[in-house]
């Protein structure tokens, strides 16, 4: 079925080269609702959250021109978008068989599948077995191409041909990809395609790893030399001029679960030691470790990895994992690949608020900071639009919770490169410590103390 696409300001904007983002300016002081400079505003009574995509001046530090009103669920609100997940992996992770472990479960959840994999011939399809159908077409085949690239508009075309014609016949969207597929523009397809934002939510992101080759595939990206088993040029996310970035670690960083599998052919210790490399690369997600992708269903259909409601659960949680809870003298742990064979491992104990997990070789790193205090609004409104138009290529997930000056709810927020999203959340409980938490995965970040720094300077 054709799909039209609406040409709207925001469209139209990034066609002309502009970056977009999603900015909360100000809170009501009568809802929770978080107002936007938006010049498209909904009622107050409206359930949705308001928020606006901005248009980027390069040459100013501040959003100019509010083009399209969005929505956002407050953690009360139901969401009425059909959830999607993302199960992405490299080749021979397991993906097929987490799907047909997950679609065969015990459960009254009717899934609708789409399948990609290169080649004239799809075999997934025949792979995959399947509970429920959808009218026949419970597998959607996309082949041919990569999803992340060129049948990448088949893939709009799937989903909102799915959510316009069968709607209320499934309820949820299970999208494999390619094992050599970088996640990042199918993500994309979430939210910058205004029929799918509306109707379909991007639950999360599943990463199959797999245990037995999954340090190889690492190490040869240290050496420059992830090319093995079909690595083809055009899947450069960043353009040609870019180093380079394996598809493996992508598919690590934009992980909100991390399934490590085959688990039966690798030793307990390698196991710790994979398990702290996926860490070096990606804090936030949780990490499972598997045979034959034994993940129980409900931790592929709720994720919560882009809901932001859940995004505080999920970085408290983590946070409070890495001893960020006080704040105060705490672990700091570097690990130091350096690509000359032989790898580092400290543990200091500083009196920062942070933490900083790096791995020189990938690049890829995960930032923690943790500050006391409230925030100015406009200030960190404007380092975190400074920060994101400046790094937005290689800035994979942001989220954070904010203490903003004078709000009494958390501001939750998330940014996927440039794609930013935030939305008043829970209030601040009686006694609690207004701490702000903010969580960077990035490839090339900007060092720590750096990032501490000019955060602090957003303090009032
Ligand atoms: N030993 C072992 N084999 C596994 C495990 N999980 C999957 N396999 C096998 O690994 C092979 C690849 O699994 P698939 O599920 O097809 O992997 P995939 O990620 O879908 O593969 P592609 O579609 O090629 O990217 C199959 O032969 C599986 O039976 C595991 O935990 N242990």
């Amino acid at each position: 079925m054709a799909t039209t696409l609406r040409t709207d300001a925001r469209l139209s904007a990034r066609r002309g080269g502009a970056t977009t983002a999603l900015w909360a300016r100000s809170v009501s002081s009568t809802t929770r609702h978080t107002t936007v400079a938006a010049t498209s505003r909904r009622t107050p009574a409206s359930r949705q959250h308001r928020g606006a995509c901005s248009t980027w001046n390069p040459t100013r530090r501040h959003p100019v021109t509010t083009v399209r009103a969005s929505q956002v669920w407050t953690p009360e609100q139901d969401d009425p978008r059909v959830p999607a997940t993302i199960v992405t992996g490299f080749l021979g992770s397991g993906k097929t068989t987490l799907l047909n472990r997950v679609l065969t479960e015990d459960h009254n959840l009717r899934v609708a599948v789409i399948e990609n994999e290169f080649g004239e011939v799809g075999i997934d399809q025949e792979l995959v077995e399947l509970k429920e159908t959808l009218d026949g077409e419970d597998v959607v085949l996309l082949n041919n191409g990569c999803i992340c690239c060129t049948v990448r508009e088949d893939l709009v075309k799937m989903l909102n041909s799915l959510v316009k014609n069968k709607s209320g016949k499934f309820d949820h969207i299970l999208i494999e990809t390619t094992g050599l597929a970088h996640p990042q523009p199918i993500i994309g397809t979430f939210f910058s395609d205004p029929d799918i934002y509306e109707r379909v939510r991007l639950e999360g992101v599943v990463t199959l790893v797999d245990a037995k080759h999954v340090m190889r595939h690492l190490e040869a990206n240290a050496n420059g030399q992830g090319e093995e088993e079909g690595s083809s040029p055009h899947h450069s996310a960043f353009g040609a001029e870019r180093k380079k970035l394996d598809e493996v670690v992508e598919q690590i960083a934009y992980a909100d679960r991390v399934v490590l599998n085959k688990t039966d052919l690798v030793e307990a210790d390698e196991l710790d030691r994979i398990e702290a490399e996926l860490r070096s690369v990606n804090k936030l997600a949780e990490i499972q470790r598997t045979t034959r992708a034994d993940v129980d269903y409900k931790e592929i259909f709720n994720l919560g990895g882009f809901d932001l409601g859940r995004v505080e659960e999920g970085l408290l949680k983590e946070l409070s994992a890495s001893g960020h809870d006080h704040g105060h003298d705490h672990d700091h742990d570097h690990d130091h690949e350096h690509g000359h064979g032989h790898h580092h491992h400290h543990d200091h104990d500083h009196d920062h608020d942070h933490e900083h997990g790096h791995t020189h070789d990938n690049d890829v790193s995960s930032v923690s900071v943790t500050l006391e205090g409230n925030m100015d609004l406009d200030k960190i409104n404007d380092w975190l639009g400074f920060f994101l138009m400046q790094r937005s290529e290689d800035l994979y997930r942001l989220k954070g919770i904010l203490s903003i000056d004078g709000w009494t709810e958390k501001f939750i927020f998330q940014a996927v490169h440039m794609q930013f999203e935030g939305v008043a959340g829970k209030e601040w409980a009686d006694g609690e410590a207004r701490t702000n938490r903010l969580v960077f995965i990035g490839r090339d970040l900007p060092e720590l103390e750096d990032i501490e720094r000019e955060i602090r300077k957003c303090l009032v």
